[in-house]
């Protein structure tokens, strides 16, 4: 792990207390699981410390045991943790089962939670600022009121310090309809720099457009890349003026939940070493598929050196 230094990319959200089940059936026989935590832009910061990239994590947790959890483990991975405790709502939680070997079911027990609850107020001033990259989510706008207007005021901060934005679109219909959750994802997508997304996420915000179309809309507001994410097949970056094609890995899928997190976490890695975009798609279609090949949301997060055993095509990456 590099030495500490001023966190580079900050992000805020959500993050829950996970359960999981271990074994392969349905909970309502499960006879164990495991706890762990859990949350889209905390595992994107825990990806960038991974890959070597400083981070730091902003969001509301419970005054309860599941939201100590969550600062501990978080902050043992090395990423600063900026965390404020409600002590009016519990920390939110989110249950994974596996009811057959080939597939994922998560529930969502985070309605009031803390995490839901943040707030303008909660953005310590100067941590944006001094930030070389703000990435956030639409899981936040879709959360609460607050959230959304927390996200506006951090993107406000952001362009204000010149600080470049990135926005996953991480639409849960869990959270909202599609026709409420569009607009909302779109206005702050046309406020980012780099925008990832589905293609249905793509075409929830421009509906009626092909996932194409979609991105050459967010170009034409000014973003500047617009990541494509095609699970198995990879991905695509559209630029004004160019599209790039990263093809997806060949893998046995464990479990795919976290994927995304970690695409964009190799993606955001390499655009700040300022690697060709070929090159910054080829590590997060990396990234990807390496968090595919074991259960839980970040813990398979690879390391630079873990991406590069993987490319060279090792059998077993090593990890120490
Ligand atoms: N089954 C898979 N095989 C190989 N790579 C995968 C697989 N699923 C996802 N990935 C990688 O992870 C990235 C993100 O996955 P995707 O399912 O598109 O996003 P999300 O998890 O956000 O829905 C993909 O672009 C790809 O690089
Ligand atoms: O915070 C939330 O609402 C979450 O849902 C946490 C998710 O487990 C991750 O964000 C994984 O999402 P993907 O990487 O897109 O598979």
């Amino acid at each position: 792990m590099a030495d500490a230094r001023d966190p580079r990319v900050v992000t805020l959200g959500e993050t829950m207390a996970l359960v999981r089940a271990t074994e392969v059936g349905s909970l309502r026989h499960a006879p164990a699981v495991a706890l762990g935590i859990g949350g889209a832009e905390s595992n994107v910061a825990i990806g960038l410390r991974r890959l070597g990239v400083d981070s730091s994590w902003l969001g509301r947790v419970g005054d309860d045991s599941l939201g100590e959890r969550v600062v501990r483990e978080i902050r043992a991975e090395g990423v600063d943790v900026r965390a404020v405790v409600d002590c009016g709502a519990p920390t939110g939680l989110m249950v994974k089962e596996r009811p057959t070997a080939a597939s994922t079911a998560v529930f969502y027990y985070r309605a009031g939670s803390a995490g839901s609850r943040l707030t303008p107020g909660d953005v310590t001033a100067g941590w944006i600022e001094e930030a070389d990259l703000l990435h956030v989510s639409g899981i936040t706008a879709l959360i609460s009121e607050s959230g959304r207007a927390t996200l506006h005021a951090a993107i406000d901060r952001a362009r204000a310090a010149g600080v470049r934005v990135s926005f996953d679109v991480n639409y849960r219909s869990a959270l909202a309809d599609p026709d409420a959750a569009g607009p909302k994802l779109r206005a702050l997508a046309e406020r980012a720099d780099v925008v990832f997304g589905g293609a249905e996420e793509l075409v929830l915000m421009f509906p009626g457009d092909d996932p194409d179309a979609a991105a050459r809309r967010l170009l034409d507001t000014g973003c500047s890349q617009v990541v494509l994410k095609l699970g198995a097949d990879g991905a695509t970056v559209f630029q004004p003026g160019t599209v790039v094609e990263g093809p997806g890995f060949r893998i046995d899928a464990v479990d795919t939940v976290g994927a995304g997190d970690a695409f964009v976490a190799g993606y955001l890695s390499g655009m700040l070493a300022g690697l060709e975009v070929a090159d910054t798609l080829g590590r997060a279609n990396t990234c990807g598929a390496m968090a595919c090949l074991t259960p839980g949301d970040w813990e398979a997060g690879p390391s630079l050196r873990d991406v590069e055993a993987f490319q060279r095509g090792d059998a077993d990456p090593v990890r120490r």
